[in-house]
């Protein structure tokens, strides 16, 4: 016990053998017409290091082998879901909330620039106010039959991530890293985070993980070695998926296809998001 103890542990940031949690249970409800079975989130520890990019492909991965997908688009302030999948049009309205949209291939998006008026508008928010648009994705839309949702999250490990793992009830996370951030800093403040609001976290993706040169077929670390491993090993996770820089995966995102990608790099993480469905 720290010898400035105020006997309230809420107010309180030591880690002490006498801390007492309080559980305090602030999950929202999904709206009663929606059915969703089950939710992964993606996380980040930063920006711009491909989670919208892995959120979309495993979405359309898990919608090629046959389950009703969705994808829920907390980035409120970096949405750039609506734009990987060319969608234009806006999200519609009833009496009874809001739907989703629809993409070429029937994956279920909310985005908050399915929204917005003009989607070049910025959007210019503190963050309870995103959290609170976040949570209104999750009670407001009427989600149906969703087998996987997906929710990328906003990047790093902040009040509204935090608000949104509190109020969502995940099922598990996936944290995506690169090779040239600090990879090990970021894991472990997603392991934190995930041990701290209690969710399993199901392993590591590592986006931008080298080159396949298209002239020798050789592969080439272009940020330098590859440490996500050993990372993975000190935390106990696994490493489910290594994907390459590709142009043709950007260009597709650019051009509004991704759901047209080809490539089956993160086949095994479906398969395991699977099993999980069977559980
Ligand atoms: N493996 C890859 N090969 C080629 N381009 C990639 C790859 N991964 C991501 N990109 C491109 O990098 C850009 C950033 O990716 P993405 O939007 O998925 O990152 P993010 O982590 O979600 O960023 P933010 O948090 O800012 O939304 C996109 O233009 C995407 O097409």
């Amino acid at each position: 016990m720290s010898e400035n103890c105020n006997q309230s542990c809420s107010s309180c940031s030591e880690d002490c053998a006498e801390r007492k949690e309080q559980k305090v249970d602030f999950f929202e409800k999904p709206h009663e017409m929606s059915s969703i079975k089950k939710v992964i989130g993606i996380v980040s520890g930063k920006g711009g290091v491909g989670k919208s990019l892995v959120t979309s492909m495993l979405a359309v991965t898990m919608n090629r082998m046959g389950y009703h997908t969705a994808i829920l688009d907390a980035d409120i302030t970096g949405p750039s879901i609506p734009k990987a999948f060319g969608i234009i049009e806006k999200a519609k309205g009833s009496e009874f909330g809001l739907f989703p949209v629809k993409t070429k291939t029937g994956i279920d998006i909310m985005s908050i620039n399915l929204i917005l008026e003009n989607d070049t508008d910025p959007v210019l928010w503190r963050g309870p106010i995103i959290a609170g648009t976040v949570k209104q994705f999750w009670t407001d839309v009427i989600w149906s039959d969703i087998d996987f949702m997906f929710i990328d999250m906003p990047p790093g490990t902040g009040d509204v991530p935090l608000t949104v793992f509190q109020s969502i009830a995940v099922d598990g996370i996936i944290v995506v890293t690169s090779p040239q951030e600090l990879v090990s800093m970021i894991v472990s403040k997603a392991v934190k985070m995930a041990e701290m609001m209690n969710i399993p976290i199901i392993g590591l993706v590592e986006n931008m993980s080298y080159f396949k040169c298209p002239d020798n077929g050789k592969d080439y670390q272009i940020f330098g070695d590859s440490h996500i491993e050993e990372i993975a090993d000190k935390h106990n996770l696994k490493v489910l998926a290594k994907l390459p820089i590709d142009s043709k995966v950007s260009a597709a995102c650019d051009r509004g296809m991704i759901e047209f990608f080809e490539g089956n790099w993160l086949e095994s993480i479906a398969q395991k998001l699977e099993r999980m469905e069977e559980k």
